[in-house]
């Protein structure tokens, strides 16, 4: 973070936000490195000695990496709950961040204003390597309620796997291009090209998902990588919209937050869990993305130093039509903040 504070360690500036994958952490620790990261904030600030060499940190990796980060930086990994740091993250982007919430239907976000008197309960789905599902009911009050290890990891793997694709993001772009009609089996498929409406399915509805291959005689690379990226994609979002859906409606919970770097921002992934959601509801319950969708835990793990006060920007500005993102937030996942720390 960015520094123009007075003595009283009110801190203004930025917060930046980077994604390093787990396979390339020396990169990760060359750029904080080269950086310097490790050597500003509390050492500027009359912070205690012990807090010197320290940075807060949270999920599997603050365990895994803490003997590299002391070896190569020389600091310690002080390790915030990964739970209640994805709940403090979510908490401060929906009371804090301007424009921060938005639901997406028929390729458009429309960015939701939070009420906060009316933000509690709601439930937090961080779709990671895993996927987990958090029923928030204040600051610091949650449970995780459930989860499924079927998430981006999965995708990820599996689409490596059937499509020898090299990157993340090769995958998702082949599943753009893709069709799942190809290697889905659908309604139609099943009963002639006719829906079945009594139990509410239409003839294009997914009947069983990579159902075609059962049937058709075909080798793997006689598919299009492309079909076969679009239902896996569909297949994983669709089952972590339904779990998700029936967690929300096991605790009466209307409101249902995705985040996780499984999203990334993709219109067909949240287009999927949209329409999932909205399929298993009957209407009643809406899915919701988070323009930091990526960075819950990290922003978890920095609330968890003493700030006592965070205010990056009035949540309600007026004029704001609720449409496009407030114009002091670009879409790079910079946020500009304003908080008081204690020591
Ligand atoms: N550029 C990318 N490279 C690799 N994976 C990506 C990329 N962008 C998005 N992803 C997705 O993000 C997932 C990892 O998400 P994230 O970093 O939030 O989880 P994690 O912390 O590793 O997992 P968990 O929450 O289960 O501990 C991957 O499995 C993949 O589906
Ligand atoms: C194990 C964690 C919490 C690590 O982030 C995550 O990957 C996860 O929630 N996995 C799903 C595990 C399960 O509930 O089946």
């Amino acid at each position: 973070m960015e520094n123009n504070s007075s003595k009283d360690h009110r801190l203004s500036g930025r917060l930046y936000f980077l994604k390093f994958e787990t396979s390339k952490i020396n990169e990760c620790l060359d750029f904080i490195s080269s950086k310097q990261l490790h050597c500003r904030g509390a050492q500027h600030y009359g912070f205690p000695d012990s807090d010197r060499n320290t940075i807060k940190a949270t999920g599997g990796g603050a365990f895994k990496f803490a003997d590299l980060f002391k070896e190569k930086l020389g600091i310690s990994l002080d390790k915030v709950e990964e739970m209640g740091s994805l709940v403090s993250g979510a908490n401060f982007l929906l009371k804090s961040v301007p424009s921060e919430a938005f639901t997406y239907m028929n390729g458009q976000r429309n960015y939701e204003q939070i009420d906060h008197d009316d933000l509690y309960p709601y439930l937090l789905v961080n779709i990671g390597s895993g996927v987990s599902m958090i029923k928030v009911d204040g600051d610091g009050r949650y449970e995780r309620v459930s989860g499924t290890s079927v998430g981006g990891g999965t995708f990820w793997g599996l689409g490596k796997l059937l499509t020898k694709c090299k990157s993340f993001d090769d995958l998702l772009e082949m599943s753009h291009q893709g069709n799942n009609r190809m290697i889905d089996m659908l309604v139609g498929d099943i009963y002639g090209g006719m829906d079945y409406l009594k139990i509410g399915l239409s003839s294009t509805a997914i009947a069983s998902s990579f159902g075609k291959a059962v049937s058709e005689n075909k080798e793997l690379e006689e598919y299009k990588p492309e079909d076969v990226a679009r239902s896996l994609l569909r297949m994983i979002s669709n089952n972590i919209g339904q779990i998700a859906y029936l967690n929300a409606l096991r605790f009466g919970l209307k409101k249902i937050f995705f985040g996780g770097f499984f999203i990334c921002g993709h219109a067909y992934t949240m287009d999927t869990i949209s329409v999932a959601v909205d399929f298993w509801s009957k209407g009643e319950a809406k899915a919701m993305f988070l323009r930091h969708e990526g960075f819950l835990g990290a922003l978890g793990a920095f609330m968890n130093y003493q700030l006592v006060e965070e205010f990056p920007y009035p949540s309600h500005l007026p004029g704001d039509d609720h449409k496009k993102p407030d114009k002091n937030l670009n879409d790079n996942g910079i946020i500009e903040c304003h908080v008081r720390v204690s020591n």
